[in-house]
C-alpha cells in the first residue's frame, strides 16, 4: 500500500510556504551573484548524464525543504513498494513493475510470491530469436522472399514508445523499414499500405487489451489487404504476429499463439516499451542494442531506488516540478531536446506524464485541493526557438523548461552541432539573466538612435529573465543513455504521483470518451436524425449525416 498524505498539511509544505515568499523575490542573476559554488552545489552527473539544476529558483534551503517533504510524503517506502511488486495500482489491483522487465542483474522480483523474472527472461529470448532471423533474412514470407517492412499497428503506450525509441536512435537502423500505424483515421493506415508490399511486410498488432477500437480495427484493414495483395488465410502466421496480454483475442482473430510475444498486466501501457511492446524497436535498430536500452534504464532504476535523495537525479527532478507546479503556479512543463532524432520524446511524455498524473482524485477518494500534473509540451531545439520561445522569454506565463542535448552528435557535418549547441548553452542562459533596462538602454543608443527612439523602443527590447530551466547535457545518444533517460522521467513522475496523492499507474481518464464513442457509432451508421443527445452534440450529428 502506499502512503496517502495530503502534503499541504505537512510540515515542509508550511515551511516551504513561507520560504516561497522570500525566494520569489529574488532574481536568478542575484542568487548567482551572492553564491559562485551554484553550479558545483546543484548540479549532478550520473554515467554519461549531467543534470545542472542550478538555473531553477531555488537555494539550498529551497531543496533542504522540498527533500523534507518527500519523505513526510513517505517517498522512500513508495519507491520500496513499487520495486518489491506491491499492488501499489490499487484502482486496478496490480502491481507496476516495469522495472522487471529491465532487471538484468536478474535479482528475483516476486508478484504474489511468485518470481516474475524466469517469464521475463523468456520472452526476452523469444524476441531476441524472432528479431534476429527477420533480420537476417532467414524469416521468409509467403512467397519465399524475406522481409523488408515492419508495420508496427497500436495506439498510446503501444506506439508512442517505439516510434519514439526507434526515432531517438535512428543512427543505430539496419535494413528494416519501420512503419507505425496508429490512428483510426483511414488515411494513416491506408498511406502506409501503399508504400508496402504484401509478400515482405511484417505486421505487429501491439495492443495491451488486444481490444482497442482503433488497433483493431486498423489490424483487420491490414489482414484484409494482405488477403487481398493474393496471399491466403495461411500465410498470416508469417505475415502478422502479435504483441499483447490477452492470448484469448490474439487467437481470435487469426494470428498463430506462436507468434505472440506477451507480457503482464503489471505492465503499464505507458510503461510498456521495455516490453515485448518493444518487438518493433528489437527489429529496427537490433536486439543488442534494445539489450542496451534495457540496461541504461537499469542502471538509472539503481540509482533511483538507491540513492540518497539530495544526490538522485529523478527525485531532484521531481521536487523542482513540484516546486513550480504548486508554489509558483506554472502550469505547464517544456521539454526541449537540442537533437533531431530525438523530436518525439516530448510527445512520448506528454502520454507519460499526463496519463499517469492527470488526476484529481487523490489516493484517498477526495477532490485534491491543489495543482496536479502540469500540461507537457515541447519540440527540438532550434525549431521551437523559431516558434514558441517568444512566450517563454516575454510571455505572462511562468514555463519551467528542460534542456536537453547531447554533446556528440551522429552526423558531425561541419560546424553543424557547435552551432545547434551553442543556442542550447544560449538559450538558458538568457532565459536566466534576461536583458535588464541599463543594457538595453546602452545597445540602443550605441546604434545611434535618439534620447526618443531608445525611450520607445526600450520597454519592448527588455527581458526580465529570472526563468527557471534544467540542462541535462549527455555525451551521446546511445541505447544506454537513451534508456537512462526515459527512466529517469518515468521516475520522476512517479516521484510526483506520490507527493500529490494520485495513483499514477491507472487512466481512468480515457474512458469516457471510449464508452460514448461505442454508442454514437451505431447512430452515425443508421439513417434515422439523431435525437439522444444534448442540441449541439445532436446538430453536429445530424450535420456530419447531411454532408457525408
Ligand atoms: O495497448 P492497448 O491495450 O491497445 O492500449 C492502448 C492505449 O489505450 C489508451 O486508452 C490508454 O489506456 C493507454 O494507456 C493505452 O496505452
Amino acid at each position: 500500500m502506499l502512503p496517502k498524505v495530503n502534503f499541504t498539511e505537512t510540515k515542509s509544505y508550511q515551511y516551504l510556504t513561507d520560504h516561497f515568499i522570500e525566494i520569489s523575490e529574488k532574481h536568478l542573476r542575484d542568487l548567482f551573484k551572492e553564491d559562485p559554488h551554484r553550479y558545483e552545489k546543484f548540479s549532478l552527473k550520473f554515467n554519461e548524464i549531467l543534470l545542472d539544476y542550478s538555473k531553477n529558483r531555488i537555494d539550498e534551503t529551497t531543496i533542504a525543504l522540498l527533500i523534507q517533504l518527500a519523505k513526510e510524503c513517505g517517498l522512500k517506502e513508495a519507491i520500496e513498494a513499487m520495486f518489491t511488486g506491491e499492488v501499489i495500482n490499487e484502482t486496478e489491483g496490480r502491481a507496476v513493475l516495469h522495472t522487471a522487465l529491465r532487471n538484468q542483474w536478474n535479482e528475483p522480483v516476486k508478484v504474489d510470491g511468485v518470481d516474475v523474472m524466469p517469464e521475463v527472461n523468456e520472452v526476452l529470448r523469444k524476441m531476441e530469436q524472432f528479431s534476429n532471423s527477420v533480420i537476417s533474412g532467414e524469416w521468409k514470407g509467403y512467397t519465399g522472399k524475406t522481409i523488408t517492412d515492419i508495420v508496427n499497428i497500436g495506439i498510446g503506450g503501444s506506439d508512442l514508445g517505439p516510434v519514439m525509441v526507434t526515432e531517438a536512435l535512428k543512427a543505430y537502423k539496419n535494413h528494416l523499414n519501420l512503419h507505425f500505424v496508429s490512428n483510426v483515421d483511414g488515411t494513416h493506415i491506408a498511406e502506409t499500405l501503399k508504400k508496402v508490399k504484401a509478400e515482405s511486410t511484417l505486421f505487429l498488432i501491439a495492443s495491451k487489451t488486444f481490444t482497442t477500437q482503433e488497433t483493431m480495427a486498423n489490424a483487420h484493414t491490414a489482414r484484409n489487404w494482405f488477403l487481398q495483395e493474393g496471399a491466403s488465410d495461411s500465410d498470416v502466421a508469417k505475415h502478422f504476429a502479435a504483441l499483447s496480454t490477452n492470448e484469448k483475442a490474439v487467437a481470435a482473430f487469426g494470428i498463430d499463439t506462436k507468434n505472440m510475444f506477451g507480457f503482464w498486466d503489471w505492465v503499464g501501457g505507458r510503461y510498456s516499451l521495455w516490453s515485448a511492446i518493444g518487438t518493433s524497436i528489437a527489429l529496427g535498430i537490433g536486439f543488442d542494442n534494445f539489450k542496451a536500452l534495457l540496461s541504461g534504464a537499469h542502471a538509472m532504476d539503481r540509482h533511483f531506488r538507491e540513492t540518497e535523495f539530495e544526490q538522485n537525479i529523478p527525485v531532484i527532478l521531481a521536487l523542482l516540478g513540484v516546486w513550480y507546479n504548486n508554489f509558483f503556479e506554472a502550469e505547464s512543463q517544456a521539454i526541449l531536446p537540442y537533437d533531431q532524432y530525438m523530436h518525439r520524446f516530448a510527445a512520448y511524455f506528454q502520454q507519460g506524464d499526463m496519463e499517469s498524473n492527470g488526476k484529481y482524485i487523490d489516493r484517498n477518494g477526495q477532490r485534491v485541493n491543489y495543482e496536479t500534473g502540469p500540461i507537457i509540451w515541447g519540440e527540438p531545439g532550434t525549431n521551437g526557438q523559431h516558434a514558441f520561445y517568444q512566450l517563454i522569454h516575454q510571455g505572462t506565463k511562468l514555463i519551467p523548461a528542460d534542456f536537453i542535448a547531447p554533446a556528440q552528435s551522429h552526423n558531425p557535418v561541419g560546424t553543424h552541432h557547435t552551432l545547434l549547441l551553442s543556442n542550447f548553452f544560449a538559450q538558458t542562459e538568457a532565459l536566466m539573466n534576461g536583458k535588464t533596462e541599463e543594457e538595453v538602454v546602452a545597445e540602443l543608443k550605441a546604434s545611434g538612435k535618439s534620447e526618443e527612439e531608445v525611450a520607445a523602443l526600450a520597454p519592448f527590447k527588455v527581458f526580465e529573465g529570472n526563468r527557471p530551466t534544467n540542462s541535462i547535457l549527455v555525451k551521446k545518444v546511445s541505447p544506454e543513455t537513451l534508456g537512462s533517460l526515459i527512466a529517469m522521467y518515468e521516475h520522476k513522475i512517479f516521484v510526483q504521483g506520490i507527493i500529490w496523492n494520485v495513483f499514477s499507474f491507472d487512466q481512468w481518464g480515457v474512458e469516457l470518451g471510449k464508452q460514448l464513442a461505442s454508442k454514437i457509432l451505431p447512430e452515425l451508421q443508421g439513417k434515422d436524425a439523431v435525437k439522444t443527445h444534448d442540441s449541439s452534440t445532436n446538430g453536429l450529428i445530424n450535420q456530419y449525416k447531411a454532408w457525408r
